[in-house]
């Protein structure tokens, strides 16, 4: 039985409690996966804990109606948790490049107590990893990072696991989903704010959405990309970045007229001895792969040695869509 506690319980979180509320007796009987969510700690909900587990549609209850989560379970914070009332933890606070807090001290703390982590937190990857990695193996524990690229869709255990042999070469694509759905509703002439606005409701923006359209989300993405895809460790500084907040209606007719698109794409690519990562909006011809994909859903283009390009297509942001991320660890631990 995994006695999952989840730390943050924002977009990400809530998403999780819907995908394992909705689907409670089809991870069993598919997966043999059982599960009590023993605690939640979000200073926003409401920290509530029960070692019998806690009334997971009672939350979302609670959540969908505006309301605290006090009252639903005995009041508890991390330490509650990692006294062996959880074995694993899922972790979705605010990305924080800066210096990775509060997800890096939970998932260290977490680690050293024994507990798996699974999180779509990109401020510990981009910060910690290597010694995230080194302290989970350590104590013999997982951390599982599915979400902190592409969301749900498959990227870090797709190029782990079923490109496993394949060297990759470069990798390109869309990686940022609100980016990808401001530009695309600026061409159908939503103006910049109004976008931002709607990308924001959607669950697709970080909490504090500079991130996004500075280009920061996706240059740590590119970053992971090239630390994890190609083995190089690269700083998130190391990334040439632009964003688009720079970009206006009269840019993107510019790109129109010359029958093109804006994209944000990133890029990590082997050039001499490293690695050359970049995140710039590129005017792309309709007839490029990449034009097509719209709203907030990704892309990636593997460059393999053994296949040649292996292309994803899917969401790159969202409640259930990144939930999913979280769940496909929680699944690939319980194997
Ligand atoms: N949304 C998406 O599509 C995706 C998000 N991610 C990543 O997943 C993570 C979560 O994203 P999202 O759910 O959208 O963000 P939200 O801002 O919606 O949720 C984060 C939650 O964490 C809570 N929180 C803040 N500090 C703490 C703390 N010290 N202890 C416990 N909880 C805390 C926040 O509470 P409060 O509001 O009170 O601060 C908030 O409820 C981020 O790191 C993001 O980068 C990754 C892929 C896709
Ligand atoms: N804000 C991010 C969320 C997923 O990582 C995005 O829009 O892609």
């Amino acid at each position: 039985m995994w006695k999952i506690g989840l730390v943050g319980c924002g977009n990400v979180g809530l998403g999780l409690l819907r995908i394992l509320e909705a689907k409670r007796g089809d991870l069993e009987n598919r997966y043999g996966f059982t599960y009590a969510v023993t605690g939640v700690v979000d200073p926003f909900r409401g920290s509530v804990g029960d070692e019998r587990g806690l009334d997971v549609a009672a939350l979302l209850a609670a959540a969908d109606g505006g309301k605290s989560f006090r009252g639903l379970g005995d009041p508890i914070d991390l330490d509650w948790l990692l006294e062996g009332r959880a074995n694993v933890i899922a972790e979705a606070t605010p990305t924080n490049l800066v210096d990775a807090m509060p997800g890096l001290d939970h998932i260290r703390r977490a680690l050293a107590a024994g507990c798996h982590v699974v999180s779509t937190n990109k401020g510990p990857v981009s910060l910690a990893l290597p010694e995230l990695q080194a302290l989970a193996r350590e104590r013999g524990v997982q951390y599982r990072i599915e979400g902190v690229l592409l969301s749900g869709t498959p990227a870090i255990n797709l190029a782990g696991e079923a490109l496993a042999g394949c060297d990759i070469l470069s990798v390109q694509g869309i990686v940022n989903g609100t980016t990808n759905f401001i530009l695309t509703r600026m061409e159908e002439g939503a103006d910049y704010g109004a976008a931002l606005a709607e990308a924001q409701a959607l669950g697709y923006a970080e909490t504090d959405p500079t991130a996004d359209v500075e280009g920061w989300d996706a240059a740590v993405k590119a970053q992971v990309m090239a630390n994890v895809f190609l083995g190089q460790s690269l700083a998130v500084d190391d990334v040439e970045r632009l964003g688009i907040s720079h970009l206006t209606g009269a840019d993107i007719d510019a790109a129109r007229a010359k029958g093109c698109r804006l994209k944000l794409i990133a890029e990590v690519e082997r050039s001499g001895e490293g690695v050359r990562a970049t995140v710039a909006p590129r005017e792309l011809p309709l007839s490029h792969p990449l034009a097509g994909v719209s709203g907030a859903i990704n892309a990636l283009t593997f460059r393999t040695d053994h296949l040649g390009d292996v292309t994803i297509v899917g969401p790159g942001a969202g409640r259930v869509e990144t939930g999913q991320a979280l769940l496909v660890d929680l699944l690939a631990l319980n194997r």
